[in-house]
């Protein structure tokens, strides 16, 4: 799936637009089709008394993530999901014309279930066809099923709802094509049965191109309208609220009656339904302003924006649903978007990587690879361990762990798998002098990680540049070693082959020159221009972990939970991603796919205990 900035929608927009000549509106009216579609799936779900978002679709992997079309996501206690394609799943009003069968049809109904017009069932009539033309004698009074041959008729069922009498729902438009799709949803939903009521925030004159020809639609339809500021509103009044004030064309905080509208909003307990951003975000940063709309579903228009992805944006958005308009998904790649959320299907289709990691029968240790790992010091020796272990569950063949020989003694056992190759370290400590003595052992070997507990010494910006400059496999580089690059300008430091930097955002900061606060302000954008600029693979840890690489793309991984926030989870990582370089994935495939199984297999750890936060990083080595 694609992620794109505002500028980059606006491009794709024109286009659609200029260059396969569909009108705007048609994209508009299929926008505001999304919407409306999404305000009933909710009400669906709400009727059905699920207070979360998981009814009709699901997930998966357990209910922490849904990608699939037609998911409607995941009740899961905080997680995101972001579902794709149509109608979130919810069923309702899909009819089966199997006697007697109620169920069978996938996502299932928020709203009485499937009907069917056999035997026994009465509920769950409510579409056009419903106004006759036969069709109720086949479920009149329960009589005998009667099995229609040949002809069926069934309703658009996205836009029909049973207890639509029992909404009223606000819209809340803003003068620009946001608020076009906002008021392209009212009549969908007027049409539906549902009360609307359109609120707008700037004089409705002030409406230009399909934004007014929408307004003018929904006169002629006699949809009720009030004016902010000219007309009493209550937020409070309503059943749910539609947020079409600001999408892609905001800049800066909100002002005047939008924020007002925006803080009334939030204030009013009604649940909101975004169009394509909460109004407040920044669409690219995932900043909020303030204020800034928490919304309960976000319907994102097109691409999925980086905004979306990105904390605190991402935690404004709700459940996100990324619904077509009519642009071409191909658009997106041949006009240069190099986002994408990493998925499953990315992970196979853009970076070619065999998920399901099959091992040739004629297979042996030697065919996946041997990892060293120069890590683990006198009072972190455990960082080493678990990076070596986790090499080993990510499936390749031999670890070797250097490590300072004092620290020999203690570990022997810990690991049996596990190859020790002690280092002059009498101390427990790192010295400048085994350099050659790590280089002596990386020679045969598919990878090399550096730094997990290795602290810091005299002399190990040197120690570390021979490492970078001579050992002669792809290296990744974490923890402190990280630090040493921080304090070095290695720009002039030469390189072989790929290397690997995996920060959380502290270390980040460190080798950024900029406060963590300023790293997490924009990380996919940070992650990007430092990959491209230190021609580096880049790792930006933390919710939504970052990988960039030196090429220009980026993907966003969004496995894992905040139970993965815990001492040595980031060591973890990075002997998966070493134990997957030294089965032969290039640098890209092995951080993509690291990142993306460590945070599968926090997530599966995590549903082995009562709650999340009891996850240690041991934890999720088990997982794997
Ligand atoms: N064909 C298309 O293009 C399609 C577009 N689509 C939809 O359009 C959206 C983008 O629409 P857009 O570009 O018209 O901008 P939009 O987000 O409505 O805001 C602009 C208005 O807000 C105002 N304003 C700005 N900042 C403000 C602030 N801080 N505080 C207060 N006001 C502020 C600004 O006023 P001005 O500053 O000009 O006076 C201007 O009037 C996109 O997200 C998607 O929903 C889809 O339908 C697909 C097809
Ligand atoms: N809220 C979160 N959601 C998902 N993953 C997280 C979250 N918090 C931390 N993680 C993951 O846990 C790991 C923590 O790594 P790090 O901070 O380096 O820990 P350590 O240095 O103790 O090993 C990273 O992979 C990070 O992405
Ligand atoms: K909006």
């Amino acid at each position: 799936m694609d992620v794109v900035t505002a500028e980059e929608m606006r491009a794709l927009d024109r286009e659609t637009i200029e260059r396969l000549g569909i009108p705007a509106i048609a994209l508009m009216e299929n926008a505001g089709r999304a919407i409306a579609e999404e305000v009933i799936a909710l009400c669906r779900r709400r009727g059905a008394g699920d207070a979360g978002y998981g009814a009709g679709g699901g997930s998966a992997d357990g209910g922490t993530r849904s990608y699939g079309a037609g998911a409607a996501g995941s009740a899961d206690g905080g997680t995101r999901s972001y579902g794709v394609g149509a109608a979130g799943g919810a069923g309702g009003g899909l009819r089966s014309y199997k006697a007697g069968a109620a169920g069978g049809v996938a996502g299932g109904s928020g709203d009485g279930g499937t009907s069917s017009y056999g035997a026994g069932v009465a509920g769950g009539l409510e579409s056009a066809d419903a106004e006759g033309r036969g069709l109720g004698a086949w479920a009149a009074g329960g009589g005998p099923a009667i099995q229609p041959r040949g002809f069926s008729v069934s309703a658009d069922s996205a836009l029909t709802l049973a207890a639509a009498g029992a909404e009223h729902w606000l819209v809340l438009a803003g003068k620009g094509n946001n608020g076009g799709d906002g008021l392209a949803a009212a009549r969908h939903l007027r049409e539906a049965g549902i009360a609307v009521t359109l609120v707008y925030a700037a004089a409705p004159e002030s409406l230009a191109g399909e934004a007014a020809l929408q307004r003018d639609a929904a006169a002629a339809m006699g949809i009720p309208a009030v004016v902010y500021g000219r007309d009493a509103v209550d937020l409070a009044a309503c059943s749910g609220i539609i947020d079409a004030l600001l999408g892609t064309g905001s800049a800066g905080a909100p002002r005047g009656a939008y924020a007002e509208l925006i803080a009334a909003a939030n204030a009013s307990g009604n649940p909101i339904v975004s169009a394509d951003i909460p109004s407040g975000l920044d669409a690219d940063t995932g900043e909020t302003h303030e204020p800034c709309i928490h919304a309960a579903v976000t319907v994102c228009l097109a691409f999925l924006k980086r905004g979306l992805l990105q904390y605190p944006g991402a935690g404004a958005a709700g459940h996100v649903v990324v619904r077509s308009i009519g642009i071409p998904a191909a658009l997106a790649r041949e006009s240069g978007v190099r986002v994408s959320l990493l998925t499953p299907e990315v992970l196979r289709t853009r970076l070619q990587v065999d998920v399901s990691r099959r091992r040739s029968p004629e297979g042996h240790k030697g065919t996946y690879g041997h990892v060293l790992l120069a890590a683990g010091s006198l009072r972190m020796s455990g960082a080493g361990l678990l990076s070596a272990r986790a090499a080993l569950r990510a499936g390749c063949g031999l670890v070797t762990w250097a490590l300072p020989d004092k620290l020999l003694p203690y570990v022997i056992g810990c690991a049996p798998e596990l190859m020790l190759a002690p280092v002059a370290g009498s101390d427990g400590e790192w010295h400048a002098g085994t350099a050659a003595e790590v280089l002596r052992l990386s020679g045969s070997r598919d990878c090399v990680a550096i730094g997990p507990g290795l602290g810091r010494f005299e002399g190990d910006t040197e120690w570390l540049r021979r490492l970078w400059e001579e050992t002669d496999s792809p290296l990744v580089i974490d923890a402190d070693a990280l630090n040493i690059l921080a304090d070095a300008d290695y720009s002039a430091w030469s390189r072989r082959h790929p290397v690997i930097l995996t920060p959380h955002p502290g270390e980040m900061a460190r080798l950024a020159g900029i406060s963590t606060a300023g790293v997490q302000r924009d990380r996919i954008g940070l992650a990007l221009s430092y990959a491209a600029a230190h021609g580096v693979i880049l790792v930006l840890k933390g919710a939504h972990t970052v990988i960039a690489t030196p090429e220009g793309q980026a993907y966003v991984n969004i496995t894992g939970h905040p139970g993965m926030g815990t001492g040595g989870a980031g060591d973890v990582l990075t002997g998966i991603i070493s134990g997957l370089l030294a089965q032969g994935l290039d640098a890209a495939q092995a951080a993509a796919f690291g990142v993306y199984l460590h945070g599968l297999a926090g997530e599966h750890a995590a549903r082995k205990r009562d709650n999340p936060a009891a996850l240690i990083a041991g934890d999720i080595i088990e997982a794997l």
